[in-house]
């Protein structure tokens, strides 16, 4: 038996049609909205992302501020631009693209993000209010693992909260951006999460850890890292990893941290890369930067001795 394929191109087209729908609300109503992103340097991955937000920003009429910096910037005149942009009505949402040169500091550079722009959740404030559970905005690759999980269930008929309940999601990745709130979403769910990575165990390997996964959310950053010996026949297998690899035509294709080809035929479920995590990520992105238009709306610039309460509304679509 080979495993369900989920769709995530599938799934970001109709994420892709409500959002559409609130960006024309946005436009009749006059509000001020737009996407600001920040790369410093020519890290492969991030030039690759920022032209698909480009892209996506264009199709879905989101105003999009690219800001390329070259890799010699500064911290200070980081800093600097992120002040301007916090400052800039036409701006809701930020994006700083990782990993930052190694001689900027991206923890100060996440402090300067205003909070009610900072759509992926770095800002200390925003990351703790997702640690409590309480998220202001969920970080976009997290939020898609668990959207795209979500979405499966209702499709294969599981009941949601039933599933989470009994199942044990185990995190491969301990990033900022994508392991540590994978594991606050997988708590709000009930589920019970172990969080390990790719050097958890030296000694006897993953597999011990991952063989026990009733879901598996790979964000390690390691290409082919999870092969069949390390899942079980009844897993549903999330795959974040995006790797550059150039193939034998000299061509560069993106590779996940999942060994697709030998984990497909085992599993119960599998998210495939390209067309997995990624493009409903993308989505996710141009989401938060419509909720942060709506939170900017009721809390103007210069009113931020009264942030917002987070909501649910400004939280979940379902
Ligand atoms: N602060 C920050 N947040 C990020 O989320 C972030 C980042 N920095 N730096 C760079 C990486 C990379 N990343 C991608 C997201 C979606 C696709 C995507 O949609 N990929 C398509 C196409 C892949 C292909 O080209 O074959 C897919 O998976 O189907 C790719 C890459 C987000 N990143």
């Amino acid at each position: 038996m080979s495993a369900q394929v989920i769709d995530g191109r599938a799934c970001a087209r109709v994420l892709k049609e409500s959002l559409s729908a609130d960006v024309s609300c946005l436009r009749e109503e006059g509000a001020a909205f737009g996407l600001a992103t920040i790369l410093v340097g020519d890290d492969y991955g991030s030039a690759a992302y920022e032209r698909r937000l480009r892209r996506l920003a264009d199709g879905l009429g989101v105003p999009y501020q690219p800001h390329p910096l070259p890799t010699g910037t500064s911290q200070d005149e980081l800093i600097a631009l992120v002040e301007v942009l916090n400052d800039d009505p036409a701006v809701s949402g930020i994006l700083i693209l990782r990993p930052l040169p190694a001689h900027i500091d991206e923890a100060a550079v996440f402090q300067a993000i205003d909070p009610r722009n900072d759509i992926e959740a770095v800002h200390p404030e925003n990351a703790g209010l997702l640690a409590l559970g309480v998220p202001r905005f969920v970080p976009s690759t997290a939020a898609s693992v668990f959207h795209l999980l979500d979405t499966w269930l209702d499709l294969a008929g599981e009941d949601r909260a039933d599933f989470y309940h009994r199942s044990l999601i185990v995190v491969v990745g301990r990033s900022n951006n994508v392991g540590k709130p994978a594991i606050s979403l997988g708590y709000e769910r009930q589920a019970t999460v172990e969080s390990i990575d790719e050097w958890a165990d030296r000694t006897t390997g993953i597999g011990r850890h991952t063989r026990r996964a009733d879901v598996l959310i790979v964000a390690a950053g390691k290409a082919g890292l999870i092969k069949a010996e390390h899942v079980s026949e009844n897993a549903v297998v999330i795959d974040v990893g995006i790797n550059p690899q150039t193939g034998p035509d000299g061509r560069v294709h993106m590779v996940g941290d999942v060994d697709y080809a030998s984990v497909a035929p085992r599993v119960r479920a599998i998210t495939p890369v390209p067309g997995g995590v990624g493009p409903v990520t993308d989505v996710w992105l141009m989401r938060n930067t419509v909720l942060a238009a709506r939170l900017l709306a009721q809390h103007p610039a210069g009113d931020t001795s009264a942030l917002p309460e987070p909501t649910d509304s400004l939280v979940e679509a379902s």
